[in-house]
């Protein structure tokens, strides 16, 4: 036995000759052949851990072919290797933490042979088929991934255990002298992981490397031919190069020949990077194979020698990244949302200020509405008065214009009227009955405010009937309301009564009748005209002149009369009416001779306004008085007698 294992402490291996130590090597643990596979698991189990903590791990097993690379790392099914052991340790742990962490777990299988990389996931990769060619790519700083492997989800182990079957079924084996089974690749298990922490949102993207390389051997020793011999070429260059970069590593040269080899490609991350790398060097106890023993012990001397630094967790950068971005769009979504939820604030404010302005229009509105109906009403009222007083005294004319026409029998000129108003007027007269058509009686006073008939209207000859009520909201109506039609009509003021006055026959003889009491001959019954009567609050008195007696003068509310057939009746009335009284003085003529004292000329007229005119001194009285006197005395006397009945018919009426 070229190894002495009894005395391999500490790690410490003693490679010897013929008994004699050749060279002793010191590693971190040494392993005997009565070693179990969980023995050499117990010292990579920590690693499992560095995977899921966000650590790249490379374990990779190197040594003389048959030496037990593949039983190290594979395994058998009762004496699992340590892929199987380490994804084990994998989800033992992902169930520890499984409240505070997430992972997931995916394995690629592939591997190297003649300096070509194989997937051994994919079904048509075995052996002589048309594999797919896949190259290396460095997808980040220090990251390199092959694209296009296949990636098999697995969540326990025995989807692991499916996975690394399949890949290890699709691995080229060839027999050669050395092992019946011989690799003749380098087999490669890319385990990778995603956790996230569920406390502080950390994610990391860590690789787990699980390399069983081909074994190195002697072509004169294994005797290979054909294509073993290719295979064994092609092994001992990447094994060459890979022992290169491990030169260069250990030297610290500024060039690392990484690219020399797609093995030495393919670890670059875990050889030069911020990586764990854990390297399995298994060695023939059989002094035949001593020189390889120590070629494979001075190799992994320089491994161990390699300073690697300390490792670096693999933080999921694109995933802070993508939170990155997210949490920087929603800030900007935040900004935006605040100035369109200022805006709208704005707004509502504007519409509330808005609609307390419409309030308070609204609110004067009402105001002045009530305020209007208010003056409404003042002004119905008002109306309705003035209407009241517009009818009284419409009904007041029409009564004086009635009893004008029962006097125009005696007066022509205010008989040419139409008949039929005339007569329709009439039969109003006698169908409303004495009281209702007495003049002296106003209907203002009998209906005071509400009319218990109806009244009437002529109109073009026929009667309309005028609803009283009507008056209050149309006061156009009220003006209508009973206005007699004849605009041509002259009505006299009530002040003025016609007298009637009946001629005295005329005489053929001037000698004076006999003196009997003279009668005053009254007007007819059926006219309604008010006698000429003092004032009752006045009492009777010798001296009181005829103005005194004669009625009340009320104004005449009649401008259109006055107006139109004004001037013309006031032409007839003074012409018919005025008369010239004079009232005799009770002085002796003589005194009364020259002397026009005492003897007063009185005018009794109409104004132009219907008013009666008042006495009115005449101021050429002494030039008259002297005309009067002038007069023979016979004419005097002529003119005395038809005096006399006059004056006596007023003086006769006064009493
Ligand atoms: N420690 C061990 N205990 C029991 N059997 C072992 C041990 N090591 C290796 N063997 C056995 O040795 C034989 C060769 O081992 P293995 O195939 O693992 O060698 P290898 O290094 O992988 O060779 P190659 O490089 O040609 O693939 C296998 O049958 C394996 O079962």
């Amino acid at each position: 036995m070229a190894i002495d294992f009894e005395s391999a402490k500490d790690g410490e291996l003693t490679v010897k000759s013929n008994g004699v130590t050749r060279r002793t090597f010191k590693f971190d643990a040494v392993f005997g052949p009565q070693a179990e596979q969980a023995d050499v698991f117990e010292d990579t189990a920590p690693f499992a851990t560095s995977v899921l903590d966000g650590y790249n791990v490379c374990i990779f097993a190197y040594g003389q072919t048959g030496s037990g690379k593949t039983f190290t790392m594979e395994g058998t099914e009762d004496a699992r290797g340590v892929n199987f052991r380490t994804l084990q340790e994998l989800f033992h742990i992902i169930g520890e933490r499984e409240k505070l962490h997430r992972y997931d777990v995916s394995v690629s299988v592939l591997e190297v042979y003649n300096e070509q990389i194989r997937d051994l996931l994919v079904s048509g990769n075995q052996t002589g088929a048309a594999a797919k060619r896949l190259e290396i790519r460095q997808v980040g700083e220090g990251i390199h991934h092959v694209p296009g492997l296949v990636e098999a989800h697995v969540n326990n182990m025995n989807e692991v255990w499916e996975v690394l079957q399949t890949g290890s079924n699709a691995r080229a084996v060839g027999s050669t002298n050395a092992n019946e089974y011989s690799s003749r690749s380098h087999c490669i298990h890319c385990v990778m992981v995603k956790g996230e922490n569920l406390l502080n949102g950390e994610c990391t993207r860590s690789k787990l490397w699980l390399v069983d390389l081909a074994g190195s051997e002697r072509v004169a020793k294994t005797e290979v031919q054909g294509e073993r011999l290719k295979e064994t070429q092609n092994i001992n260059r990447s094994l060459s190069a890979l022992g290169d970069v491990v030169s260069s590593l250990a030297t610290k040269s500024s060039h690392i020949p990484f690219r020399n080899s797609k093995l030495t490609h393919l670890l670059q991350d875990s050889l030069g990077g911020d990586s764990k790398t854990l390297m399995f060097v298994q060695i023939s106890p059989d002094e035949n194979d001593v020189s390889e023993t120590l070629c494979s012990l001075n190799f992994a001397s320089r491994v161990r020698g390699i300073e690697l630094g300390p490792a670096k967790r693999q933080l999921d950068t694109s995933e802070l990244l993508r939170y990155k971005q997210m949490f920087e769009k929603t800030k900007l979504d935040v900004k935006s949302k605040d100035v369109q939820i200022r805006k709208m604030e704005e707004t509502v404010h504007g519409l509330e200020l808005k609609v307390k302005e419409r309030d308070l229009k609204n609110k004067n509105l009402q105001d002045k509405v009530k305020e209007l109906e208010a003056q409404l009403l003042i002004e119905r009222k008002l109306a309705r008065q003035h209407v009241d007083t517009k009818i009284a005294e419409q009904h007041q004319q029409q009564l004086k214009q009635q009893d004008e026409q029962y006097i125009a029998p005696t007066r022509p000129p205010f008989t040419n009227r139409p008949l039929t108003s005339h007569k329709v007027l009439s039969e109003i007269g006698r169908t409303l009955g004495k009281d209702q058509v007495n003049p002296l009686q106003p209907l203002m006073e009998k209906t005071n405010n509400k009319p218990s008939a109806p009244l009437f209207h002529v109109s073009d000859g026929f009667i309309k009937h005028l609803d009283a009520t009507e008056k209050e909201n149309n006061p156009e109506m009220a003006e209508q309301f009973l206005v007699p039609k004849k605009t041509g009509r002259a009505s006299t003021c009530p002040t003025f009564q016609r007298i009637p006055v009946n001629t005295a026959p005329r005489r053929n003889s001037l000698i004076p009748l006999p003196s009997v009491p003279f009668r005053v001959q009254s007007p007819p019954p059926a006219l309604p005209l008010a006698p000429i009567v003092c004032h009752a609050d006045k009492k009777v008195d010798p001296d009181v002149t005829e103005t005194d007696c004669l009625p009340e003068q009320t104004p005449c509310s009649s401008p259109k009369v006055i107006r139109n057939g004004g001037k013309k009746l006031n032409s007839i009335l003074r012409r018919s009416l005025q008369k010239k009284i004079q009232i005799k003085s009770p002085m002796p003529p003589h005194m009364r001779k020259g002397v026009n004292v005492g003897m007063e000329k009185v005018r009794v007229s109409i104004g132009s306004r219907g008013r009666m005119g008042n006495r009115v001194l005449l101021g050429n009285a002494r030039r008259a008085g002297t005309k009067e006197s002038q007069k023979p005395n016979s004419h005097r006397e002529k003119e005395r007698g038809w005096n006399i009945i006059g004056t006596a018919a007023r003086t006769a009426t006064k009493s």
